[in-house]
């Protein structure tokens, strides 16, 4: 680990510095496409302006003899496309011990690097991953004379990586977020389920039988199989200032579970998920924005609490200090959307002294 006074430092000669705080842009969807897949790839102009971000996903999901095709496919786009001021430009590089990534890093740092904003490293283990491409980052940034660093994303799944998901949020002053990988993280566990994301329905809870019937009817509350997973990630992402995200849903004909799985997502601290398909584009812009009756809640606590402390009654309830700071999370959130999203700044009534 770095001391904290070189932690700002640049890690090689000519590098950009190093970013103090992770800018907030929406991303409310990270939105994968195949850069080799021609018909994927001949969409991307059309969801500029309509996805917070464009990821060209250069790892699973993409075969092996069509990689070197993604790679050359995903710079071509990035020169050829103006990706506009709200749509921002990652990647998900292929994994540190594949025979791919090596030239993913090199290739698309020399070409697109001042266009790149995020490159996901995926199977992220700890931080010595996380230091690798750290470095790595700085030389190829050096050699190629850009003026700001490119953020890293890990994804988490395996469970090493889990264990050490606080070491990995501040492993580096790159790090912008981390996404669950429900898939992986699955088999790396040893789990017993075959899907990408998503509950299952033999993981529940049964109601105590009654009259002590063990056999009568007993009702069953299938249970969330992402809870405590999502529930640390974010707590290591908030302690260190990033994001965390849900991240892929598997089922994309199953509109309505994916819509539940990225509320809870959401209600857990999550800032955004993976959408796979264009159909999920809507859901994770729905989900990931508040609704407009929560934050004109947000904004009536936050008048009848004045000065922000002590304790009123609203509508029968105790608002105090504490419920007031969620409020302004979600207030924060809004705003910050707002000011890229006219429909939601319609939606939400933002002016400028709404807030
Ligand atoms: C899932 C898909 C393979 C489905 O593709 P397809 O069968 O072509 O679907 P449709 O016929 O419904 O498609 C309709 C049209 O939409 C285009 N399309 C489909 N997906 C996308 C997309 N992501 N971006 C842009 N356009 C898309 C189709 O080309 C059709 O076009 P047209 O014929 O002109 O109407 C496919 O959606 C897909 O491959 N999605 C991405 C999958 C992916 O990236 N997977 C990797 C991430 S998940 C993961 O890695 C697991 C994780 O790491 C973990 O461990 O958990
Ligand atoms: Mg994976």
């Amino acid at each position: 680990m770095r001391s904290a006074k070189d932690f700002f430092t640049p890690l090689a000669v000519g590098a950009p510095p190093p970013i103090t705080e992770v800018p907030a842009r929406p991303s409310r969807m990270i939105h994968f496409f195949d850069p080799s897949n021609e018909k994927m790839a001949a969409k991307v102009p059309d969801l500029v302006g309509t996805v917070d971000v464009l990821l060209g996903n250069l790892e699973d999901a993409v075969k092996a003899d069509r990689k070197e095709a993604a790679r050359l496919g995903l710079v071509a786009i990035a020169k050829a496309t103006d990706f506009g001021e709200h749509t921002q430009l990652w990647t998900r590089v292929n994994s540190l011990d594949s025979p791919w990534v090596l030239d993913d890093l090199t290739t698309l740092v020399s070409e697109i690097g001042d266009r790149l904003d995020v490159i996901m490293v995926p199977k992220v283990q700890g931080a010595e991953d996380i230091h690798y491409v750290d470095r790595l980052l700085a030389q190829l940034e050096a050699r190629a004379g850009l003026t700001r660093p490119i953020l890293v994303h890990a994804i988490l799944e395996t469970a090493r990586g889990m264990a050490s998901v606080e070491e990995i949020a501040g492993a580096s002053p790159r790090m912008q977020g981390i996404s669950l990988g429900p898939a992986d993280l699955a088999a790396d566990r040893r789990m017993k389920t075959t899907r990408v994301g998503g509950g299952h329905p033999g993981y529940l809870v049964r109601q105590d039988p009654i009259g002590g019937d063990i056999h009568g009817e007993r009702t069953t509350y299938q249970q969330d199989l992402w809870h405590y997973t999502i529930a640390r990630m974010v707590d290591a992402c908030a302690m260190h200032g990033i994001f965390p995200y849900y991240g892929p849903f598997g089922d994309i004909k199953d509109v309505v579970a994916c819509e539940d799985q990225f509320r809870n997502a959401f209600l857990l601290g999550c800032v955004g998920a993976w959408s796979l398909h264009p159909v999920q584009i809507d859901i994770a812009k729905r989900v990931f924005s508040p609704s407009a009756e929560d934050v004109a809640h947000a904004r009536r606590v936050k008048e009848a609490m004045g000065d922000g402390t002590g304790a009123v009654m609203l509508d029968g309830k105790m608002e105090d200090d504490a419920s007031l700071k969620q409020c302004l999370v979600i207030l924060e959130l809004a705003d910050r959307l707002a000011a890229t999203d006219p429909e939601l700044a319609e939606l939400y009534g933002t002016t400028p002294e709404t807030h």
